[in-house]
């Protein structure tokens, strides 16, 4: 809550700053430097010189934009000089949607400080967990917490983690991904969890967009929030777009599409690694399994898997085990397919156990940072502009570039149509902000994997 103190537009310039200059600690520059990052990004210049003077924080920049480093060295260094003798619950919240971005940050955090050789304690914890894990993993207590807004709730609701406890000790509370936190169902728990956090507590929202919930949530836990909207973020829907992806689409009926996404595969069209969206579960067994039978092993991720076989699924991508991975994008999907599943079953008993086989904690669009990713396939078209954004930003992150492909039927023209007109209404005329046809594949290269796809589709099917 509180009066705030704008300094909205400022413009990204390519200026080359070192983390030094930023006010930030050797420990933690030596680790970024171990780490392979040299220089700052834009959100990073901005944001971290603020939270380290103490400030609440607005953070509003484009997905891959380095924001999960924006605060956890700030967040880091902070609790360098902490005395947490006798504190009796963790001094940092990070609050995220999902449990993929738990680990993601809790990562991070991690690969930070084994360089920094500092003896903070950071715990992860997702509501699936037993509440005995929890209560050991909270005691001590830990230095950083990050989770769900929903298992923070059942912590205080189990008794593992006191309130009175939290109105002592929390010194700095992050909601990352902010723009999501509310339409993952985390009102409620937010709104209780607002309450006993102290008034001194440090308040930081991260989000890549500007919505009616990001400023909900700010009007819940800041006071006099720095707003940081680099480039006019919010304001000019140029920003939201990552420049540095090119963008190309292909039209082709629905019943061509696998034999698109194999010539660009097979063919090697497109440079790994590469990321496939589709918007059901099934067509994404249904390509592995098509792939398969070319010798190109790939891997899915969706809902219905466990968390762990998740978590795996992407330790083994990012770690380069394999370079194709299909994943269905469960924003658009999670709730329709829920639903029509639900429809199909009639017992309660059947129902009950469907239920609890998709995850309302999975996400893959939002925030998961898909390493060394330069191709982002859609086989199916997102169903919005907003989630083609937020698909074509699993590459280009950071200073990297990247590429994305749209497989686009004629039923999902309109969809193409939307994104053009959302990148043509941005303020940039660079080319890469456009998509163009995509120049690679022939007419002739795709027949010629025509007849032995067909022969595996049928035999297949
Ligand atoms: N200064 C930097 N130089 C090079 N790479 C960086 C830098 N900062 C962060 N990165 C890397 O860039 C990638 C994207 O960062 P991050 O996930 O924090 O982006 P984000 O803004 O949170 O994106 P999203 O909104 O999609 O969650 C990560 O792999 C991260 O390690």
């Amino acid at each position: 809550m509180g009066r705030e103190n704008p300094t909205e537009g400022k413009q990204e310039e390519e200026e080359d700053v070192g983390f030094e200059e930023l006010g930030l600690d050797p420990r933690l520059t030596r680790a970024l430097s171990k780490l392979g990052i040299a220089k700052a990004t834009p959100i990073q210049r901005e944001a971290i010189p603020l939270i380290l003077e103490g400030k609440d924080v607005v953070a509003r920049a484009k997905t891959g934009s380095g924001k999960t480093f924006a605060y956890i060295l700030p967040m880091l260094q902070k609790l360098f000089s902490e005395n947490g003798s006798t504190k009796t619950a963790p001094s940092a919240f990070v609050l995220v949607p999902t449990r993929e971005l738990c680990q993601q940050v809790y990562s991070e955090a991690l690969s930070l400080l084994e360089f920094c050789r500092v003896q903070l304690k950071v715990v992860q914890l997702t509501a699936s967990m037993p509440i005995t894990d929890m209560r050991t993993a909270l005691a001590g207590p830990p230095d950083i917490l990050v989770s769900t807004p929903a298992c923070i709730s059942t912590c205080i609701a189990k008794g593992a983690l006191q309130t009175s406890s939290i109105k002592d000790s929390l010194s700095m509370l992050v909601l990352d991904e902010a723009d999501l936190l509310l339409s993952y169902g985390y009102e409620d728990d937010l709104k209780s969890l607002a309450t006993h956090v102290p008034r001194r507590c440090q308040c930081l929202l991260m989000s890549a967009t500007s919505s009616t919930d990001v400023e909900k949530l700010k009007k819940l836990v800041l006071h006099n929030p720095v707003i940081l909207t680099l480039s006019e973020m919010g304001q000019s829907k140029d920003d939201i777009i990552p420049k540095n992806v090119q963008q190309f689409s292909i039209s082709c009926s629905n019943h061509d599409k696998l034999l698109n996404l194999l010539a660009l595969l097979k063919l090697e069209l497109v440079q790994k690694k590469v990321l496939v969206f589709v918007n059901s579960i099934d067509m994404g067994f249904r390509i592995r399994l098509f792939l398969e039978q070319f010798g190109i092993r790939s891997a899915v991720l969706n809902a219905e898997l466990p968390q762990n076989s998740r978590l795996h699924i992407l330790a083994e991508f990012n770690a380069g085990l394999f370079d194709y991975l299909i994943a269905t994008d469960g924003s658009q999907t999670k709730e329709k397919e829920q639903k029509q599943k639900e429809n199909q079953i009639t017992s309660k008993k059947s129902r009950k156990k469907q239920k609890q086989k998709l995850d309302a904690e999975f996400g893959v669009v939002r925030g998961i940072d898909f390493k060394n990713v330069f191709t982002v396939i859609n086989f199916d078209m997102p169903q919005s502009s907003a989630g083609y954004i937020h698909r074509i930003g699993r590459t280009g992150r950071a200073f990297n570039t990247g590429v994305s492909v749209s497989l686009v039927s004629p039923a999902e023209e309109v969809i193409l149509e939307e994104v053009n007109s959302l990148l043509a209404d941005g303020d940039s005329e660079e080319p890469s902000n456009f998509i163009a046809p995509f120049p690679l594949l022939t007419k002739n290269a795709v027949e010629s994997l025509r007849y032995r796809a067909e022969v595996i589709q049928t035999v297949g099917s």
